[in-house]
């Protein structure tokens, strides 16, 4: 299993609205996994819809584009060992109601439509390079070493 898998993650404009940025972080780097982007950002009309484009015959797809530019978001690729599905069990489930505390939608939300915080779906093979292509350059990545990743790992 490689350390150096990346994820996309994205606090969304209730998050960010709600003062959860910095927990958020602090969750992620406390696991051990590393940040190798993440940039402050208001989404727009296009990048919404791309973003989304699987939900676009959903019922609730115009409310969650309006929703998810309706205020900057913090976009994050966090690098390590199994990354995609450790980020995803700490987010809980997309619905708050079925999250169970200690994760961040069952610590932060109750609203399926205001759910925090994004994850690239692990069952969706192609879903963190294209969601990271899509929010960030290359040269927004950054290479790093870690210091304390002999500890982290055997
Ligand atoms: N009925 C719904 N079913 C699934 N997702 C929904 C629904 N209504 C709103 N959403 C939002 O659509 C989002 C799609 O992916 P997210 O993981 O960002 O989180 C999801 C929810 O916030």
């Amino acid at each position: 299993m490689s350390e150096h898998e990346r994820t996309f993650v994205m606090v969304k404009p209730d998050g960010v609205q709600r003062g959860l940025i910095g927990d958020i972080v602090s969750r992620f780097e406390d696991r051990g996994l590393k940040m190798v982007g993440g940039k402050f950002m208001q989404i727009d009309q296009e990048l919404a819809e791309e973003h989304y484009g699987e939900h676009e015959d959903k019922p609730f797809f115009d409310g969650l584009v309006d929703f998810i530019t309706s205020g900057p978001v913090f976009a994050m690729v966090w690098e390590g060992q199994d990354a995609t599905r450790q980020v995803r069990t700490m987010m809980g489930e997309t619905d708050p109601a079925e999250s169970a505390p200690g994760t961040i939608r069952g610590d932060y939300g109750l609203d399926l439509g205001r759910n925090v915080i994004h994850g690239s779906d692990h069952e969706d093979e192609g879903a963190n390079e294209r969601e990271i292509e899509l929010f960030f350059d290359e040269d927004e990545l950054v290479d790093w070493d870690q210091i304390d990743s002999s500890w982290l790992y055997e």
